[in-house]
């Protein structure tokens, strides 16, 4: 990245990724491939996406739009760092965190308790953090006495609360969130926004994913508008939307 442009979080260069899918055949594909000595399965390449570039800075709500598989998740597991890009470039200044899949980084045979330092520590925070701030989570999350319950007994909901409680006590610099505010109440979810948009007034990127077209209107400057992987608008997110909605 620029390292005279320190405003600048997230830079998306040229990124492409693809995948490898495997397909599997009938019994009656799989003889048949036998006999003739092919093997069993092919597999296949697919782009997920293609050339995209883009920069997000201090203070830029920025939604990733398009319809289902167009590339957003794949996007955002690249800009987390959970994947990595087959061709371009991926840079961040400052410390990720945000709700890309529900639970990762979650441990279900420990408790709450036990899970707030983990991720806690995965996200990059020490253990004086995570004790100074451990009343603020479980405040702000709900869960109540079931912090000493082990979390594979908690509802998603209930894993949503205290993962997003989690992450948004980790003080990031870029945050990250994926669908997953779908599973909380809508009170929790009322919460959740209010707390985002604290982050984007305290001049924090913030890069969403949401099928919610009225919600990321209302919650983000900018849009990104994929197809097929491909960036094909980049500007006001009230034109991203009336885009996508004209398809
Ligand atoms: N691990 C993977 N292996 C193979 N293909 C994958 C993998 N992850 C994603 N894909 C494919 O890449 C494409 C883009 O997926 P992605 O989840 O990024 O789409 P999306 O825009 O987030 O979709 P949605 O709106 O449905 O959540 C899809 O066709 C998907 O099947």
């Amino acid at each position: 990245m620029d390292a005279t442009d320190d405003t600048t979080r997230v830079r998306v260069s040229g990124v492409s990724k693809v995948f490898n899918i495997r397909h599997t055949h009938s019994l009656k594909e799989w003889i048949v491939a036998k006999i003739k000595g092919r093997r069993e399965a092919t597999i296949d390449r697919f782009q997920a996406l293609k050339d995209v570039s883009f920069d997000v800075r201090d203070g830029e709500a920025v939604a990733l739009l398009g319809l289902n598989g167009s590339g957003k998740s794949t996007l955002l597991k690249l800009i987390s760092g959970v994947l990595v890009p087959d061709g371009g470039e991926i840079g961040v200044r400052g410390k990720v965190a945000g709700l890309i899949e529900v639970g990762a980084g979650f441990h279900p045979d420990l408790t709450g308790r036990e899970n707030v330092y983990l991720n806690g520590a995965i996200l990059g925070m020490d253990e004086d953090e995570i004790e100074a701030r451990f009343d603020d989570i479980v405040g702000f999350s709900e869960i109540g006495e079931f912090i000493d319950t082990e979390v594979k007994f908690y509802s998603s909901g209930m894993f949503l609360r205290l993962a997003f409680a989690v992450a948004v006590h980790t003080d990031p610099d870029i945050f990250l969130v994926d669908e997953i505010l779908a599973v909380g109440d809508e009170p929790f979810q009322h919460k959740c926004l209010a707390r985002i948009r604290e982050l984007k007034q305290s001049g924090k990127a913030l890069v969403i994913v949401s099928h919610d077209l009225d919600m990321v209107a209302g919650l983000c400057d900018r849009g990104i508008l994929l197809q097929r992987g491909e960036v094909v608008l980049d500007g006001d997110v009230n034109d991203a939307v009336a885009k996508l909605r004209a398809y």
